[in-house]
């Protein structure tokens, strides 16, 4: 068995790692850390997660992270380097957090602001990094592990098989996203309260702020674009979990609905999780809740001259936690699909 500590396992992100893990053959759930709640009840936090109700919240210290094979850090912003610096280097971690996805450090100082972590693996998989190539083959054997932003997962899969085909111009591309509320984690902020986002759809991160644009940015350029430009604007929606990413970029001299077509079918067509549907059949987020599965269409609208990409996918688990067990996965030689599922909950 795999031993597998979190940390965050108080929040969003690491609640949802220990959902999968519970369901995953071969992980044994070791350490439960986080911060203030340490020396809490952990039913308190995660009443869902009933097999693990009656353990206590541990401090996040390096004694407590002793002796797991596997520790996944889903800590706010700038936490997670200091934490993964006192763990040796031959046990795997995992960041669902931003620290180390970065390879700029000047877009990490324009958008986090502080000290660069540094640069990890990446965790996208599905992430195509050159002719026939995948990110899933610089994941075997890695130790250090940094998984994608939701936001940045639903926009890349969208886009990323025409930019790689040279279909579209890479800088000229728009996206408009509706997010879930569970993207903003759990701390209190007064935009999150019922009585503001119920009953209402409010936008943030308007006008190029979005930390995750640089992420994009550096993805799509891995996919084969040698500059990227990019309009980026998410929209709070009165949903819990959920994101449905809208994505058009200006068609390449020559491209069309056949050549769009082929490109989405061909860059997904053996992707365990990433599903182009059938024409006229458009992605919705309910159709992704609980699974790994990201679903995606694609048209093509002849009166702009525009390629339309609409991508939905669950932020906690496709976006944040079930990435972040594919990588695990991969990292340590099982099979990629490992207590994964593409069958979601439903209505
Ligand atoms: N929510 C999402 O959809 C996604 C989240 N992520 C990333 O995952 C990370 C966690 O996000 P999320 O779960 O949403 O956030 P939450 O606010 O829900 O959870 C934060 C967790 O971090 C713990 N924590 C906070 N400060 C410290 C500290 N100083 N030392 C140790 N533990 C601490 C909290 O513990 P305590 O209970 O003690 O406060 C809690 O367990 C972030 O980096 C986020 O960007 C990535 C992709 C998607
Ligand atoms: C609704 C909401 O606020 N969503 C967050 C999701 C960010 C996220 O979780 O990604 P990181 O891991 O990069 O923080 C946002 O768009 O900023």
């Amino acid at each position: 068995m795999i031993k597998v500590a979190v940390t965050g396992a108080t929040g969003y992100a690491g609640g949802e790692v220990l959902r999968l893990l519970l369901q995953h053959p071969d992980a044994e759930i070791g350490a439960l850390t986080a911060g203030s709640s340490a020396g809490s009840r952990f039913g308190q936090h995660q009443p869902h997660l009933l097999p693990l109700a009656d353990r206590v919240v541990a401090e996040t210290t390096p004694e407590n992270l002793a002796g797991h094979d596997v520790v996944f850090l889903a800590l706010p912003h700038g936490h997670s380097g200091a934490v993964a610096a006192q763990l040796p280097d031959d046990v795997l971690v995992i960041d669902c957090g931003a620290d180390h996805r970065l390879e700029s450090s000047d877009d990490w100082a324009a958008y986090y602001g502080g000290e660069h972590a540094g640069t990890w693996p990446y965790g996208m998989p599905e992430l195509i990094t050159g002719p026939g190539a995948r990110q899933r083959d610089a994941l075997p054997g890695a130790r250090r592990v940094a998984v994608p932003g939701c936001n940045v997962t639903a926009v890349t899969l969208g886009l990323q098989p025409a930019v790689a085909a040279g279909l579209v111009e890479p800088t000229d591309l728009v996206a408009v996203l509706a997010n879930g509320f569970s993207g903003a984690g759990k701390a209190l902020k007064p935009h999150l309260l019922a009585s503001e986002g119920l009953g209402s759809a409010s936008p943030y991160g308007v006008g190029g702020s979005h930390r995750h644009i640089p992420e994009i940015a550096q993805n799509l350029t891995r996919a084969g674009a040698d500059e990227v430009t990019i309009s980026f604007t998410p929209t709070l929606v009165p949903m819990a979990r959920g994101i449905l990413a809208t994505a058009t970029a200006k068609l390449a001299a020559g491209a069309g609905a056949a050549s769009v077509r082929a490109a989405y079918e061909e860059a997904y067509g053996e992707e365990p999780f990433v599903h182009l549907l059938p024409e006229g059949q458009w992605p919705t987020t309910a159709a992704t809740l609980g699974a790994n599965t990201a679903l995606v269409q694609v048209a093509v609208d002849e009166r702009v001259g525009r390629l339309v990409t609409v991508t939905a996918i669950d932020n906690l688990v496709k976006g944040t936690a079930g990435g972040a067990i594919q990588s695990m996965n991969l990292a340590l030689g099982l099979p990629e699909t490992t207590g994964l599922t593409t069958i979601g909950v439903a209505p």
